[in-house]
């Protein structure tokens, strides 16, 4: 299903005679030298991918469901590790609604959302801060650091990385009419200053940032974490921007997990959104690739971040695993 990306690079030396993992059971044991071989050929795959991609920035957001189990969440830094070792950027943006959503109901607030966006009144932003910024964005730099990285920790506010204003919304009442909802302290980005990044990535740094952006006013506000990562993307114009979730990438039909779309035209986000095939959580996504690759992004992918290693599989195998966007 994956096949027919086109990505262009042919297996190499190894392609030749049959590997051992591809042998049956039964057909032969795997001596130390099959199992060498075979890792010889992951690394052979990944070879021009990693020559490909050496010294180019790619934005990751990690955040929603991907994001709560322990031993995922090491994968994923694994990951980030090892693209920072072959010469990679990454840079990380990170989302965390599902603890967000745990800590309001510990003191005993409700979650509301209006299309994926979180209301947020002055409280509900001071929780979703101490979570983001000081607990989330915390412990994925110590994981990254216990693991031999060296990575930063950021918010929007951090050197005016994020300026953001009071984001309007309309809403369709049950009589068809477009009225004004109060989101309270969520932001819309009016301005990205991306140099504290760069001047990080420079000096070899991994920068982590949470998605909460100051204003004109001195306020904090709360940014949808796949916005913030797509805005950031397109203003470092990173040659790859990866967004982790819960799905395999965008299916053709919910109900079917092997209809993933494993390559959408730019072009073909709106079409699908007008049919139904997108919904929900996904809408914000693909809006966020699109404009992503409009300002510049080289391609974007969207991944099951449950499946480990996915970033790995995604970047530096032949079919990719999830769904690639490009223009
Ligand atoms: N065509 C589609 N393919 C895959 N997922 C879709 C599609 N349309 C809607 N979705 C929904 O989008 C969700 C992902 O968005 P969301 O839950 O906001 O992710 P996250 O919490 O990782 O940011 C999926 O869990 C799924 O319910
Ligand atoms: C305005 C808004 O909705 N902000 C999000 C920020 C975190 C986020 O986006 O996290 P995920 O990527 O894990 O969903 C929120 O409060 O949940």
């Amino acid at each position: 299903m994956n096949e027919g990306r086109g990505r262009g690079f042919k297996e190499g030396v190894f392609a030749l005679r049959p590997l051992p993992s591809d042998l049956k059971k039964g057909d032969m044991e795997m001596t130390p030298l099959d199992k060498g071989l075979d890792k010889a050929r992951v690394l052979i795959e990944a070879l021009p991918y990693i020559q490909k991609f050496a010294g180019k920035t790619m934005v990751i957001k990690y955040g929603g469901h991907a994001m709560l189990e322990q031993d995922l969440k090491e994968k994923v830094m694994l990951d980030i590790l090892l693209l920072h070792s072959v010469g990679i950027r990454p840079v990380v943006v990170h989302g965390g609604g599902p603890e967000i959503n745990s800590m309001l109901t510990r003191v005993g607030k409700e979650s509301h959302f209006v299309r994926g966006l979180r209301v947020t009144d002055k409280e509900t932003m001071e929780i979703a801060s101490m979570v983001l910024v000081g607990k989330l964005n915390t412990e994925i730099i110590s994981l990254l650091n216990r693991f031999g990285g060296k990575a930063v920790g950021l918010s929007g506010k951090d050197a005016q990385l994020l300026q953001a204003v009071k984001k309007p919304m309309k809403f369709q009442n049950f009589q068809g009419e477009l009225e004004d909802v109060d989101l309270g302290f969520v932001g819309e980005i009016e301005q990205v200053r991306p140099e504290i990044v760069t001047s990080l990535v420079e000096q070899g740094y991994i920068p982590v940032i949470s998605p909460v952006a100051g204003g004109e006013d001195g306020e904090s506000y709360n940014i949808n974490a796949d916005t913030a990562a797509g805005e950031i993307a397109k203003a470092l114009k990173a040659d790859r921007f990866l967004l982790l979730t819960d799905v395999p990438g965008v299916l053709r039909d919910m109900e079917n997990k092997d209809s993933l779309l494993s390559v959408i035209k730019k072009d073909e986000i709106s079409g699908l959104i007008d049919l139904g095939v997108i919904s929900g959580g996904m809408i914000p996504k693909v809006e966020c690739a699109r404009a992503a690759l409009q300002g510049g992004v080289g391609s974007v992918h969207i991944l099951d971040g449950r499946i480990p290693h996915a970033i790995l599989l995604e970047l530096f195998t032949d079919g990719g695993i999830g769904t690639m966007f490009n223009s």
